[in-house]
Formats: structure tokens, sequence, C-alpha cells
């Protein structure tokens, strides 16, 4: 080779390898960038991704994250999570400033895009006509739907809960499973549909299958996921769970649409009074326009509502069994308000179970759905106001359990009080009893999230769950199966809790 010909070649293979670290560089730039970013936050505890670590959040997310508060109650750290990825755990006294940045910034439907496995799972995100319509067709129509709400609580107690004549054994999860899934059914899809096999069994093992395969996937390996993923039985069964659902709506969504069509021009026609049927008056607005869509609409408000209302009712009920002194004076209250209000649960009925709604409230304040609230993934970088960058990729989170064990928010905190709330809005003003009630969401109470996000469905599950224990209280006497007095225990998992769905607790009917 000659003295040209190699220099050429050399200078060609310093241009491939240049261009090369160039390309790696830019590649790699947001990489570096955004580790470089976070590494600039406090670190709770390691906050390695090994999977020593992400084992340990699985067993103890509570004590980690009221250990991360006691550490940094006003500040902002990061924490390696299950995913083997680190969050930013931010203190709720940003809430407020959080709360105004636009979904362009702080991203509700990107944390649960990752928390939840979508691309797999098939979950919707952020469906604006569902969110939509429960906030401007189902919470302003409450009062005209409790009627209709109460009739199957009546209904599905009768049915779905054994004689009892004698202490009998329920197992009370799968029994409130199904009546949750019968009443929120009257409301969503109508009462032809709402008792019917097929329909219930969508409504209650759709979530299951769900969460069976998002359960999978996260076991498999985050780089071969989009092979193995598909290939996964449970994967598998979620969709032919979806297919099932799909052959019972689809059928019922059509007849809608032909009896819309016949009764165009019919004055006195009356659409439904149900969800399916306000989601369908609003499907051009949302450019909706597939029949199978409707029916997957159906499993979103399925997902979001079904299980989550169970849960709370199994736990309120855990308590109860476990606690002295509260049955007698909320059976009190739910006669006396009964009596007042025509025999039956009325709006204003609802209202005026001021101590049931207390016990509520303080059941889930012991024994909250999640470890954390306000999950939102940061899809632009921004600063606090105390100076600290958050940059994009993110996923962000306020430690909500350890801000219900605070002696700042709550007196006492570690004691159950299950009329904590009652007694507060007994003697106080009128931002006492606004901020003091079930469905109160604000940098206290964040049960149900926070901001525009915030739940929407929280009203109807409000009333939902205190017709149903108000029915079963005035029905039944109850205790745990042993007869102790120990509360079953939560199943703690990361960050989330569930009320144990093996146990069973001993029903006896009350002589009228
Ligand atoms: C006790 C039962 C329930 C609990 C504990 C619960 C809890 C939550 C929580 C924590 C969020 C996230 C809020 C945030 O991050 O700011 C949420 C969102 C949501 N919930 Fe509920 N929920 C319940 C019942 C329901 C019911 C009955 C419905 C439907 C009727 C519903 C519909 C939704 C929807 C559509 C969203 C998403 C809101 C959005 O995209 O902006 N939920 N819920």
């Amino acid at each position: 080779m000659d003295t040209q010909t190699l220099l050429g070649s050399t200078h060609a293979l310093q241009t491939v390898v240049f261009a090369t670290l160039f390309l790696a560089v830019c590649l790699l730039f947001p990489t570096v960038n955004y580790w470089a970013q976070l590494s600039k936050l406090p670190a709770l505890g390691s906050s390695a991704s090994g999977k020593k670590q992400q084992q340990a959040y699985m067993r103890s997310a509570k004590k980690l994250y009221r250990e991360g508060y006691e550490k940094f109650k006003d500040a902002v750290y990061r924490v390696g999570t299950a995913d083997g990825m680190d969050n930013v755990v931010i203190a709720p006294r940003f809430l407020q400033e959080l709360k105004k940045l636009p979904d362009s910034v702080l991203s509700f439907g990107g944390a649960i895009e990752k928390t939840m496995e979508t691309k797999y799972t098939g979950l919707l995100t952020e469906d604006n006509l569902i969110t939509h319509s429960i906030k401007a067709d189902l919470t302003p129509g409450l009062s005209r739907l409790n009627p209709v709400v109460y009739e199957e609580v009546e209904l599905t107690v009768h049915d779905d809960m054994p004689a009892c004549e004698d202490w009998t054994a329920v197992p009370i999860y799968k029994t409130l499973v199904t009546m949750v899934a019968k009443i929120s059914g009257r409301i969503f899809v109508g009462a032809e549909l709402c008792r019917n096999k097929d329909y219930l069994d969508c409504a209650i093992n759709y979530t299951m299958d769900l969460i069976d395969t998002l359960k999978a996937v996260k076991h498999t390996n985050p780089w071969l996921r989009p092979i193995l993923a598909p290939r996964l039985p449970e994967y598998h069964r979620l969709q032919k769970r979806e297919r099932l659902a799909r052959d019972v709506l689809v059928p019922i969504v059509r007849a809608r649409q032909d009896a819309e069509k016949k009764n165009a021009d019919n004055p006195n026609w009356q659409r439904p009074d149900d969800m399916l049927s306000w989601f369908m008056s609003r499907r051009e607005e949302y450019g909706v326009h597939s029949t199978e869509y409707m029916a997957k609409l159906q499993l979103g408000l399925i997902f979001a509502a079904i299980h989550t209302t169970t849960m709370t009712a199994t736990n309120i009920l855990y308590d109860l069994a476990a606690s002295d002194g509260y049955i007698e004076p909320l059976r009190e209250e739910i006669r006396k308000v009964m009596a007042e209000n025509g025999g039956t649960i009325t709006t204003r009925a609802l209202q005026q179970m001021v101590k049931l709604d207390s016990y509520m409230k303080e059941s889930m304040r012991f024994h909250p759905p999640g470890v954390t609230a306000f999950s939102r993934k940061v899809l632009k970088g921004f600063t606090l106001s105390n100076g600290q960058y958050i940059p994009a990729g993110v996923t962000i989170e306020v430690p909500s359990d350890a801000v219900y064990h605070d002696s700042e928010n709550y007196d006492d905190p570690e004691t159950f009080d299950g009329f904590r709330f009652a007694k507060i809005r007994a003697g106080g003003t009128a931002t006492d009893h606004a901020r003091n009630q079930f469905v109160t969401t604000n940098e206290q109470n964040l049960l149900f999230g926070y901001g525009r996000h915030a739940c929407p469905g929280r009203f109807f599950a409000a009333n939902e769950i205190k017709m149903i224990v108000a029915r079963l209280l005035l029905d039944f006497d109850f205790k745990n199966e042993d007869g102790g007095k120990a509360r079953y225990k939560n199943i703690d998992m990361g960050r989330q809790s569930t009320p144990d769905p093996r146990k069973k607790l001993l029903f006896k009917r009350v002589k009228a």
C-alpha cells in the first residue's frame, strides 16, 4: 500500500470513528443528561435498582416511604422502585404548584402507561370521554339516580347474601364484588344487562385477568418484553376476556343504535338513563365511531370502578368486625336518618349519615389502596419553587400514607377513631364540613388522588358504599370467623394494599 492510500484509509477510519462517537454521544446524551440531573436529587437508601432492592421495595414499600417522610418531610428525594427505576418523591407542600402544571408537563396517562404496562394490557389510559361523562352526566345526575341505585342495593343484598338465620360464614370480598358489579352495572349498562351472567362474569373478572397479565409481564425482561409478553398464557386469557366482553356488549350497543334511529322522530321516546347511553350521545363530540370502542369504554369503566369500590367496602367491614362500639351508633344513625327520609336512602339521607361517612373515611385512612398518590410522568422538565429541577422522563409521586400518619395533619394519627371526622364536622365551620368528608380531596386527603385527575367517580362510589354498608348493618350482625377481634391483615405488595379476599366473616340476620 503506498503512503497516499494509507493516509487516505487512516483518514477514512478516523472519520468513521468520529462519526460513530458523535452518533453515540447524540444517542446517549439524553440518558446521560437524565441521570446527571436525577443524581442531583438526594436518594433514600442506596436507590440502586438491583434485584435485592426491588424485592425489598415489594415487601416493605410502606415502611420505606414512611422513612423517607421522616428524613425528607418537606423536601424532594428519589427512591428505587420495583420497576428498577428511580421515582421522585415530592413533599405534599408542593402539590399546589404541581396542580397548576398542564398535562403536557405532568402526565397522568403517562404514569399509568408505565405502571400498568398498557402496551400489553390494553388498558385505556386517559380516556376523556369516560371522565367527561362521569363529571357531566353521572355526578350531576346522582340525586335522580340514587333511588335506582338503592333499589339495586336492596335487590342484590336480598339475592346474594345467604339467609343467615344462624351464624353463617360468608366470603365477603367475593359476595361484595358481585353486589358492586350489579349495582354499578345498573348505572353503567342498565337493568337489562346488569344481572346478565355473562356481563357479570366480565365485570368481575376483567380486572383480575388484567392484573394477572400485568404481573406476568412485569416478570419478563424489559428488553425482551415485546417478544415475550404476547406469548404469555395470561395475555391470551385477557385477550379472550376482551373478546367475551365485546360479544356481550356490542349487541347491546347495536340494539341501542337501532332504537335511536327508529325513534329519531319520536318526541316521546326516552333514551335509557345510563352511562352506555351517555357515552353514545357524546360519541360524535369525541370522534368515537366504532361500536367495538364503545364496548372497550365499558371495560375502562369497569376497571376504574368495580374492584376499587369492593376493596374499600371490604376494608370497612373488616374494620367493623374487629372494632367495638361502632355498630350500634351507626345503626342508630342509619335508622334515624331513614325514618326522616321516608324509610329509604335518598340523597338527603346520604348527606345526613355523617357518622357512617366518617367511619368510611377513617377506614380508608388506615387502609388506603396505595402508599403513594398523584403518580405522574414528567414529560417536560420543570423547576420547583425551592429551585430543585425535576427532569423529563421520571415519574413523580406524593407519600400519601405517610401524610395520613403525620400528627400535624391528624390528631393521634395511630389511633383508629371511626368518628374523628364526624366530631370535627359536628362542632365545626363550613370549611370543617367541606374538608372532612369521605370524598374530600386536598393536600391532606389524597385517597382519591389530587388535582384535575382526582377520581371523578368518588361521589358515585361514596353513595354506593354507604348504601351497601347501611343495608348490611341494618340486616345483619357480623363478626370475625374465629369470633376474635384481631383485624384481618391486608396484603401489601409494593405500593398496593388490598384486603385479603380469602377471609370470611360470620353473619347472622338481625331479628326484626
Ligand atoms: C372507592 C372507590 C374508588 C377509589 C379508591 C378510586 C381511586 C382513584 C384514584 C386514586 C384515581 C387517580 C387520581 C389521581 O391520580 O389524581 C382515580 C381515577 C379515576 N377513577 Fe376512581 N376510584 C374509585 C371509584 C371509582 C368509580 C366508581 C369510578 C367510575 C364511576 C371511577 C372512575 C375513575 C376514573 C375515570 C379515573 C381517571 C380520571 C382521569 O383520567 O382524570 N373511580 N380513582
